[in-house]
C-alpha cells in the first residue's frame, strides 16, 4: 500500500503546493488525479517518489516511511515505483533498447551502471517489455526518431523492466492525439489488470479519466476536495474541483 499522511508541501517558503493530504492507495488500485493547473497534482505524484521532499509529514509504501531511508534503501524503493513524464524523458541520441535498458539500471551496482554493463537476461527483460508495447521492430532506431505515442511506449517498456509495484505517470497523454492518448491509457489498463501493478495517473481530460480510472481524487489549491469511485464523480463536484 501507498500511504500518504497530512502531506505539506510549500515550495521557496513562499508557494504552499500540498497541504494536509491524507492519502491510501491499495495494492491493484488504478487511481486518476485530477485539478486545475497549478493544484498540485505533479508535485503530490512527485512527493510519492521522493522527486519532490515533501515539507511535512508522510509517504510510505508498504509499511516502509520513504523519509527516513537511507540513500541506498531509497534507491531499492524507487525501483518499485516507476515514473513516467509527460515528455518521455527518454535519452533522444540512444537507441530504444538502450533507453528500455535503463530501467534495469536499478538492479546494477554502481560499477555496471556507469560502464552500462547489462547481463543476457537485461536484455531479454528489455526485448519483452518492447514486444510488450508492440515496439520490438524499433529496438535498434534512435529514440529521436519515433513519434510521441511510440516514444510514451518506449518509456512504459522502460518503467516495466524496472519491475515496479507502482507506476506513477504525470500527465502522460498530454501531448498526444485523441487516438493515441487512448493506445497509451489501454497500456497502463494492461499493466494494471495483467501485472497487478498499481497506477497513479494525472489527467487533465476528466473524460479519460472516468473512462481509465476506478478511483479519481480531485485537487483543488493544494487541498484534496474529492476522493471516490469515478462514477461518483458528478458534474457539480466537477464544478466544484474546477472553479
Ligand atoms: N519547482 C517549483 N518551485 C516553485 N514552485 C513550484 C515548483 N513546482 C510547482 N510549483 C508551484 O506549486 C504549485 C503546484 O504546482 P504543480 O505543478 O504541482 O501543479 P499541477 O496541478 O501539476 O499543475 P499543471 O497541471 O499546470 O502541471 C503551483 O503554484 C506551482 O507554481
Amino acid at each position: 500500500m501507498l500511504k500518504a499522511e497530512n502531506l505539506k508541501v510549500i515550495y521557496d517558503n513562499k508557494t504552499l503546493a500540498l497541504q494536509d493530504i491524507n492519502l491510501k492507495v491499495g495494492h491493484g488500485e488504478f487511481v486518476g488525479i485530477i485539478g486545475s493547473s497549478g493544484s498540485g497534482k505533479s508535485t503530490l505524484l512527485k512527493c510519492m517518489n521522493l522527486l519532490v521532499r515533501p515539507t511535512g509529514g508522510k509517504i510510505c509504501l508498504d509499511d516502509r516511511d520513504l523519509m527516513s531511508l537511507t540513500s541506498k534503501g531509497l534507491r531499492e524503493i524507487r525501483r518499485e515505483i516507476g515514473f513516467i513524464f509527460q515528455d518521455y524523458n527518454l535519452i533522444d541520441r540512444s537507441t530504444v533498447i538502450d533507453n528500455v535498458l535503463i530501467g534495469r539500471l536499478s538492479y546494477k551496482t554502481p560499477f555496471q551502471s556507469l560502464f552500462r554493463i547489462f547481463s543476457q537476461d537485461d536484455y531479454e527483460r528489455a526485448q519483452k517489455a518492447l514486444s510488450y508495447v508492440a515496439l520490438e521492430e524499433k529496438m535498434y532506431e534512435r529514440a529521436d526518431q519515433l513519434s510521441g505515442g511510440q516514444k510514451q511506449r518506449v518509456a512504459i517498456a522502460k518503467t516495466l523492466c524496472q519491475r515496479p509495484k507502482v507506476m506513477l505517470a504525470d500527465e502522460p497523454v498530454a501531448s498526444l492525439d485523441q487516438a493515441t492518448a487512448h493506445l497509451i491509457m489501454e497500456y497502463f489498463r494492461r499493466a494494471n489488470q495483467k501485472k497487478n501493478i498499481t497506477i497513479l495517473i494525472n489527467l487533465h481530460d476528466v473524460k479519460l479519466a472516468k473512462t481509465y480510472c476506478s478511483r479519481i481524487i480531485g485537487l483543488k489549491k493544494g487541498s484534496l476536495v474529492f476522493d471516490g469511485k469515478a462514477g461518483e464523480l458528478t458534474d457539480d463536484i466537477l464544478k466544484r474541483i474546477y472553479a
